[in-house]
């Protein structure tokens, strides 16, 4: 008799998994939890291309040192009782798709950075009979700094395993019809439920160095198609801005910032959301709807609002189904 080895599934099952996977976030809104995250996340070779000889004494000598304070006090203004937003709104999408899709299929979540990592998660769906995972990086458009670290880590926990599950990865969706529409859904439905009329609305993108677009990197490109599609969805302009630059290199323009105080000197009604993110999180709760408000008014902006990401709304879960059973099919 061959014994079975414990980490395979007693009964076998085949089915498939299907795995969510985010960006990350720490654990606590705390200075200690915060380095941790940000240690993980700013020591990926892809999220900052400077030669670690350089970077490292940067990152542990002045960033780690300064940042989780900051850092810490944004996460406490949009913390909730079920954790991290980011966090929170993964597991729910999670939750919806496995009811969408049933039992025939395991649906599980993961961060990139942090917890819940990637390679326990896949550790489980094997655990659970899932002899095929799809791996679902939850960003519309593609970048190496998001989607290929990724494949980055699944291949990395992939290579320490004897019976590898087979795999699927879903595709960047920046054009996909059913995101431009949940999108515009969405858009559409928050603009009506405003006690003001917006003349002005802003897709604000998670920015990147300038540098990755002369080097090749799709996002750019991406974003626009992004938002010039759903400017066509929902027959009106869509102004794009990228937020959150790090750093000292020149990163992609328009600044959300600036476009912001621009906007709120010239008097115009703004309706600002976040296309790029699946879910809302730091960058959106506070880096747009707070301190952008704030931005805003300074400049003596009056009409302001920040509508949330698709999240796990209706029209986000549509999307994610279809996305998802698209991908499925090719496996029946
Ligand atoms: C060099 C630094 C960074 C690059 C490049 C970058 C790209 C990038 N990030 C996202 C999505 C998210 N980023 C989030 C937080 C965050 N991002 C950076 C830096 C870079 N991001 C930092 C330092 C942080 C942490 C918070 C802070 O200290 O300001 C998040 C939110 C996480 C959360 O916990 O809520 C997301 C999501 C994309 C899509 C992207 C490139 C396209
Ligand atoms: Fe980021
Ligand atoms: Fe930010």
């Amino acid at each position: 008799m061959i014994e079975r080895p414990p980490s395979h599934p007693a009964v076998p099952a085949p089915r498939i998994g299907v795995l969510l996977v985010n960006l990350g976030t720490p654990d606590a809104p705390e200075p200690g939890p915060v380095r941790r995250y940000l240690r993980e996340f700013l020591s990926d070779r892809r999220v900052v291309e400077i030669p670690s000889l350089l970077w490292q004494p940067i990152l542990r000598g002045i960033i780690l040192n300064t940042r989780p304070k900051k850092s810490a006090h944004a996460y406490a203004q949009v913390w909730t009782d079920e954790g991290s937003p980011l966090a929170a709104i993964t597991r729910r999408q999670a939750g919806a798709l496995q009811a969408a899709l049933g039992d025939d299929v395991r649906v599980s979540w993961a961060m990139r950075y942090g917890a819940p990592a990637i390679g326990g998660a896949i550790d489980e769906l094997v655990g659970e009979g899932c002899r095929r995972i799809l791996i679902a990086p939850l960003y519309p458009q593609y970048c190496a700094a998001t989607t290929a670290t990724v494949v980055d880590a699944v291949g990395a926990h992939l290579a320490r395993l004897r019976w590898q599950p087979t795999l699927r990865f879903l595709p960047p969706y920046h054009d996909d019809p059913a995101y431009i529409a949940a999108l515009a859904a969405s858009v559409e439905a928050g603009v009506a439920a405003l006690d003001f009329a917006p003349d002005t609305l802003v897709a604000s993108f998670h920015g990147m160095p300038e540098r990755t677009l002369h080097l090749g990197d799709p996002y750019h490109c991406q974003c626009v198609k992004s938002a010039r599609l759903l400017s066509e969805a929902i027959g009106r302009p869509v102004e794009i801005a990228f937020q959150s630059r790090f750093g000292r290199a020149k990163w992609l323009e328009p600044a959300t910032d600036a476009l912001l105080e621009r906007l709120g000197r010239e008097g115009r009604r703004v309706a600002i959301f976040a296309p790029g993110f699946s879910a809302d999180c730091l960058e959106t709760l506070e880096e747009l709807a707070i301190r952008g408000k704030e931005q805003f008014e300074a400049a003596c902006g009056r009409d302001f609002a920040y509508l949330g990401c698709l999240n796990d709304t209706p029209p986000g879960m549509a999307m994610l189904e279809a996305l998802v059973r698209r991908e499925l099919a090719g496996w029946h």
